[in-house]
């Protein structure tokens, strides 16, 4: 004997404007299942009759050129060329004729007062975009169909239908025979299915690797760009001397700054600028140099893992568009004018600068006790991309903490905002660095390989503690520090 499931109803998803439709009776329940045809296929070819029909059903009519009401009573003529019926009379012995004479005539039926008697039942359907989901409690509980349609509706994100027109571009591009094809749609959202936090740290970790080994590579670059363009070579002996010059107590401390920054980085998924501009500017480094180094050395990573949001399906489109222009403008804006200012800098950039790490300290601390207020509009996404870019470029950090936490803080999705802000942080970094490499050359060289030779090491051992160390007490712990810091460079600069 095959085992029978407890509900063995087959779901369908039908085109309505491919098929007929006949409804019995035009009262409440009549005017129900139309609204629930109607909402979902605007279009089916509808025909209604009943001797009584309710003024909501007239209005209906008038929006809807398929729908035809027709004033009379039931009759078995009225099955002719249709392919389903609904029968909603307030008439029990007469909605079962109907279901007789729809079985005679070959036309699927569902009888609204009569579950045994349905062919098909109505679904509860949430409706996202593209995405549809048709749900049933096999005639139990129609009300708990309803309520679990509002609770799908509440949990998947908008940005489900960017999903889908994402990975609907990507199907038409994939090559390869079918089964390839179709090894890669599995792979690619695989994000989807996956719990996400254990797993997404593997990934995560696979892409720190990756990011760590494309800063030695990019350190190697500039190394080698240094020493090519001093040709002819200088006598080895000579190089020597001349990088020793650098290793000194200073670029040990650059080293330093890096290894920390990207420790708080990647333990809590921002705070990059933020640390080693406090940590440069307390040994001395003048403020342009601070920015620019910190740019140019965060290029790689920032490119690595905006990549690798992008290949996760975790970029809003639609969000990244908003943000992407008015955060490069910002950002070059800022390089711009620190670069303006710094060259007739006045004693007085310093504590304007530290006043800046203050904030962001504190937006630290408050990221670690906000609750996230679903639902909540971000009108002028573009000019918070303008001041996060200005301000990131002008004070040395800022995007993450500032676009990042006020996103999320109005509830949007963090998947989302996190993948679509990563991916932009690329554009604008790079942004950054390229006008500071245009107006200010790159003298700061030694800071930039500090920073990344430091950073290289802690990123493989911030990827393995990630997840392992209490994210709340590791913002408020790291907030503090950068406000006390600040407080200290602030005092000591105006005193
Ligand atoms: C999903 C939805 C689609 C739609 O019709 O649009 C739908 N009913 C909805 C709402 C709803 N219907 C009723 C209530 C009042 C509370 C309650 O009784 O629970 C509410 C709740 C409300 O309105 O809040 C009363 C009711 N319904 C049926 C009976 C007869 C009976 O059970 O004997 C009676 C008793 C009449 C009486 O006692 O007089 C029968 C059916 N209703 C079905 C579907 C099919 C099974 C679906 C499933 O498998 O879950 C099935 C079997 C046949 C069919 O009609 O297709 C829609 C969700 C709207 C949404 O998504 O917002
Ligand atoms: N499936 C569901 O979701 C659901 C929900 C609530 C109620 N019900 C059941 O549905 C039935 C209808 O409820 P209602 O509130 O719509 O009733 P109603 O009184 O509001 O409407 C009844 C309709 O049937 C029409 N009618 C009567 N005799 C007819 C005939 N011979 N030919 C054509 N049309 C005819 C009337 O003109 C009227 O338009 C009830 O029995 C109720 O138990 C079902």
């Amino acid at each position: 004997m095959i085992p029978q499931p407890a509900n063995n109803l087959y779901p369908v998803f039908l085109k309505l404007d491919h098929l007929r439709m006949l409804v019995v009776g035009g009262g409440h329940v009549g005017e129900e299942k139309l609204n629930s045809l109607l909402r979902t296929s605007p279009g089916a070819s509808i025909t209604l009759v009943a001797p009584e029909i309710s003024e909501a059903i007239l209005q209906m009519a008038e929006k809807h050129p398929s729908l035809k009401l027709v004033r009379k009573t039931f009759d078995r003529s009225d099955l002719i060329e249709k392919d389903l019926v609904i029968a909603a009379t307030n008439d029990k012995t007469l909605n079962a004729e109907v279901k007789s004479a729809a079985t005679e005539s070959g036309v699927l039926a569902n009888i609204a007062d009569t579950p045994e008697l349905c062919d098909f039942y109505l679904g509860s359907i949430v409706n996202k975009g593209d995405l549809k989901i048709a749900i049933s409690t096999n005639g139990k509980s129609p009300t708990v169909a309803k309520r679990l349609k509002e609770v799908f509706n509440d949990s998947i994100p908008s940005e489900m239908d960017q999903v889908l027109d994402n990975m609907k571009e990507l199907r038409l591009r994939l090559n390869g025979n079918f089964s390839e094809k179709v090894k890669q749609l599995n792979d690619i959202t695989r994000v989807l299915v996956e719990d996400t936090q254990p797993k997404k740290l593997t990934e995560e970790k696979k892409w720190k690797q990756i990011a760590s080994r494309l800063i030695w590579l990019f350190g190697a670059m500039i190394v080698g760009h240094i020493l090519l363009s001093s040709v002819p070579l200088p006598p080895v002996p000579e190089l020597w001397s001349m990088t020793k010059e650098y290793i000194n107590q200073q670029f040990l401390f650059f080293m330093l700054a890096g290894f920390l920054a990207q420790m708080v980085d990647g333990l809590l998924g921002m705070g990059y600028g933020v640390t080693s501009a406090t940590c440069l500017i307390t040994a001395g480094v003048n403020p342009v140099s601070v920015s620019a180094a910190i740019h140019t050395s965060e290029i790689f990573s920032a490119g690595v893992s905006g990549y690798s949001h992008y290949r996760f399906g975790n970029v809003n489109k639609k969000l990244f568009k908003h943000l992407v222009i008015p955060g490069v403008l910002g950002a070059i804006l800022g390089a711009a004018l620190l670069v303006l200012v710094g060259e007739h800098a006045g004693n007085w950039l310093m504590p304007v600068i530290a006043l800046y790490a203050m904030f962001l300290g504190f937006k630290i601390f408050v990221r670690a006790f906000q609750q996230n207020t679903p639902n909540g509009k971000i009108k002028r996404v573009g000019w918070l991309a303008w001041c996060g870019g200005f301000l990131d470029s002008f004070g040395g950090g800022g995007w993450g903490p500032i676009v990042t936490s006020t996103l999320i803080s109005k509830g949007k999705s963090p998947r989302f905002t996190i993948g679509t802000v990563s991916l932009t942080e690329f554009f604008i970094t790079l942004a950054s660095a390229a006008t500071f490499f245009f107006t200010a050359g790159i003298g700061h060289w030694p800071v930039v390989v500090g920073l990344l030779l430091g950073g290289s090491f802690a990123a493989p051992i911030s990827a393995r503690l990630a997840g392992k160390l209490p994210a709340k007490s590791m913002m408020i712990g790291v907030g503090v520090i950068v406000m006390i810091w600040s407080i200290r460079l602030i005092l000591k600069s105006i005193l």
